[in-house]
């Protein structure tokens, strides 16, 4: 090693960042097409030709109208899926077909949503270092993270991991994980990307079968991408959120109470409905201990949130057993409405919508909360945590 004197614990230090890492740039995209939520029962038994099955579009339509979606995006329109009859039937093997869509669909998604995260963050693509990418369409490789890396022209040397099945905790997953990376990586800049397709757990109903209706009703296509980096480098970049503090906690004894599999005839899921319930039970001891590891106090009506918002009753339930105020989960409840829960994506949205809001408050001259929480939830059943912070005089208004 030459004459160097450093010892192993500076070579360490010179490598970490000083700062935490930060949101430098977020962009989100869907597919075109756009299905109203009052509509969607009449259309979902047209088109899967089960309309004799008026049990179910009972259910279908009762759930729609509670969900708190007004509409959502779906790659999988009517002309694709006149292509691809066997989607309708989960007893058919179809999953060869709905992968060859999905392996192209999914990063050409993430792509759009990647490319306005870089251009809001001011610096060319060819500076990211690292790439999280995550989607539970995924059953290839080389993986969507491949392909995203080609279409965005990313250096060789980037460094990529993908996460497969983390389900609507994947994005909280991957911006935990480019925070460990940007802090740990003096000069790192991570791409997070999530993209959802639901055409891989698409099917039609099935008599006497009542567990994949709620998710017809429920989930939607999307992509979101995050640029996260510590000690920004000014004028250019601009922290939007620095992310404090983070954690995963899994609920003992919930393993079967989301679960997703790959099958022959595409993804089949249960969700239970003690879902919303277990969850509200839940997320208060993680808001404490994450609080508390920080070393301050924190009224939960003095923070900003960013929920995922897996389902209005899970909304319900979090804001009910915090006592929030109405307008503290706005932000999620908005998201819910125009896009449905897009699965991991879906709490990217949710940031992006809340430095909008948090823009509109600063330009009436009000104030928004300096601390803030995001939250996502899914299958094991994980919840991951982290403690926010919003620095103030910004321009947030993104794209
Ligand atoms: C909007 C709901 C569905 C209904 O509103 P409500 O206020 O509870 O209303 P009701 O109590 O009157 O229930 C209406 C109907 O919904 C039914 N329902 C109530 N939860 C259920 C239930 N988990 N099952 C299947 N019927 C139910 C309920 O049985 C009832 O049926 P019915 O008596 O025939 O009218 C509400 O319960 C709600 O938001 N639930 C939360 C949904 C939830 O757990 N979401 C998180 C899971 S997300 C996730 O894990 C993602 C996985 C995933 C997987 C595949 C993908 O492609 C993408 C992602």
């Amino acid at each position: 090693m030459g004459s160097a004197p450093a010892t192993v614990h500076e070579m360490r230090r010179a490598q970490r960042a000083d700062g935490p890492a930060a949101v430098l740039g977020i962009g989100t995209a869907n597919p075109p097409t756009c299905l109203a939520q009052d509509e969607y029962p009449d259309y979902y038994f047209r088109v899967t030709n089960s309309e004799h099955l008026t049990d179910l579009k009972g259910k279908l339509t009762r759930i729609c109208n509670k969900s708190g979606i007004k509409q959502r995006f779906i790659h999988l329109n009517e002309e694709l899926l006149a292509a691809n009859p066997d989607f309708t039937d989960r007893t058919r093997p179809s999953l060869d077909a709905r992968v060859d869509i999905a392996s192209a669909a999914v990063p050409e998604l993430a792509a759009s949503a990647a490319a306005k995260a870089i251009a809001e963050w001011g610096r060319p693509a060819t500076d990211i270092t690292h790439l999280v990418f995550s989607t539970y369409s995924g059953a290839r490789a080389p993986s969507a993270d491949r392909r995203l890396a080609s279409l965005l022209g990313l250096r060789p040397t980037v460094s990529r991991t993908i996460l497969n099945l983390h389900g609507c905790y994947g994005g909280g997953r991957s911006l935990q994980l480019a925070k460990e990376l940007a802090e740990n990586n003096r000069g790192a800049r991570v791409l997070v990307a999530c993209s959802e397709i639901t055409l891989i757990a698409f099917y039609g109903p099935q008599g006497g079968c009542a567990d994949n209706i709620l998710g017809q009703a429920l989930f939607g296509d999307g992509a979101g991408a995050v640029i996260v980096g510590a000690d920004p480098v000014a004028p250019v970049e601009r922290p939007l959120f620095e992310m404090a503090f983070a954690s995963q906690t899994t609920i003992p004894e919930t393993e079967d109470a989301i679960s997703m599999q790959i099958n022959k005839g595409g993804m089949e899921y249960h969700i239970s409905n003690q879902v919303p319930r277990l969850l509200g039970c839940n997320v208060e001891r993680c808001l404490v201990d994450a609080f508390h590891a920080l070393g301050v106090s924190a009224a939960w009506n003095d923070l900003f949130w960013a929920i995922h918002p897996g389902g209005r009753a899970i909304l319900d339930h979090i804001e009910g057993v915090l006592g929030l105020d109405d307008r503290k989960l706005a932000a999620s409840r908005h998201v819910l409405s125009e896009f449905g829960n897009m699965s991991g994506t879906t709490v990217i949205f949710v940031l992006d919508e809340l430095r909008r809001r948090r823009a509109a408050t600063a330009k009436q001259g009000g104030e928004a909360p300096e601390w803030g929480v995001m939250m996502a939830f899914g299958p094991g059943i994980t919840i991951e945590t982290m403690v926010l912070h919003a620095p103030s005089n910004l321009d947030l208004e993104g794209n």
